[in-house]
């Protein structure tokens, strides 16, 4: 399996602000091409890929919003306005929850109250965790085991202070090269990095 983990700073947890945030400062438009570039593939999805969401942007919680991509159904499309009514839908079905909660929402998505740092904890136990970072070692170095799980953010970078506390959880830093990349693009060239033969993450 492979696991996208977007950190986003930004992102508004009330579902009418989210969708309102589209190309304004919260830029939300970076959540749906992200979850475009880890689940879709042209005339198909990929099979084994999971990606969170974690919107950070809240009176309450943050909401970290799960999908996966063997048990999703047809969600009418990919383009923006699909992909983000799905996480509108998502914020709608987590109003009124208490702390590290969880609910069902429909076919391969479900919502938590949970902190991005309760998250990767979680995800540490089973993970080789990743945090991408241009000034990490080359990702064409690194040899990938069976449930690689990739930590990025949206246009607001890691908290230096949360660096070390990812470290202690396993996070290595690797690289895409010098250019800084949106998060969406990073996605891609990690499918590629994985995609190609040798490596387990299949
Ligand atoms: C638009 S960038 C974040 C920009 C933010 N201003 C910063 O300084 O981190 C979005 C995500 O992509 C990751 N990223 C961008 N370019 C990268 C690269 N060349 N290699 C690895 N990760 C990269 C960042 O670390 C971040 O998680």
């Amino acid at each position: 399996m492979r696991t996208f983990v977007l950190r986003a700073r930004a992102a508004p947890t009330d579902s009418q602000a989210l969708l309102a945030s589209v190309g304004e400062a919260a830029h939300t438009e970076i959540l749906a091409h992200t979850l475009m570039n880890a689940i879709f593939v042209a005339q198909s999805h990929r099979a084994d890929v999971v990606v969170y969401l974690v919107l950070e942007s809240t009176r309450d919680y943050s909401r970290t919003i799960r999908f996966e991509s063997n048990a999703m159904r047809d969600i009418g499309g990919f383009d923006e306005r699909r992909l983000l009514a799905r996480v509108a839908h998502a914020l709608d079905a987590s109003r009124g929850m208490g702390k590290e909660e969880t609910r069902a929402v429909e076919a391969g998505v479900t919502v938590q109250t949970l902190s991005f740092e309760r998250l990767v904890q979680q995800l540490s136990a089973d993970h080789q965790l990743f945090l991408m970072d241009r000034k990490g070692a080359p990702i064409h170095a690194q040899a990938f085991g069976a449930n690689p799980c990739f930590l990025l953010t949206d246009h607001i970078p890691m908290p230096k202070k949360a660096i070390p506390g990812l470290e202690r959880m396993g996070a290595k830093k690797i690289s895409l090269g010098p250019t800084m990349l949106f998060a969406s693009q990073c996605v891609v060239l990690i499918h590629h990095a994985l995609d190609q033969p040798g490596q387990a993450a299949l």
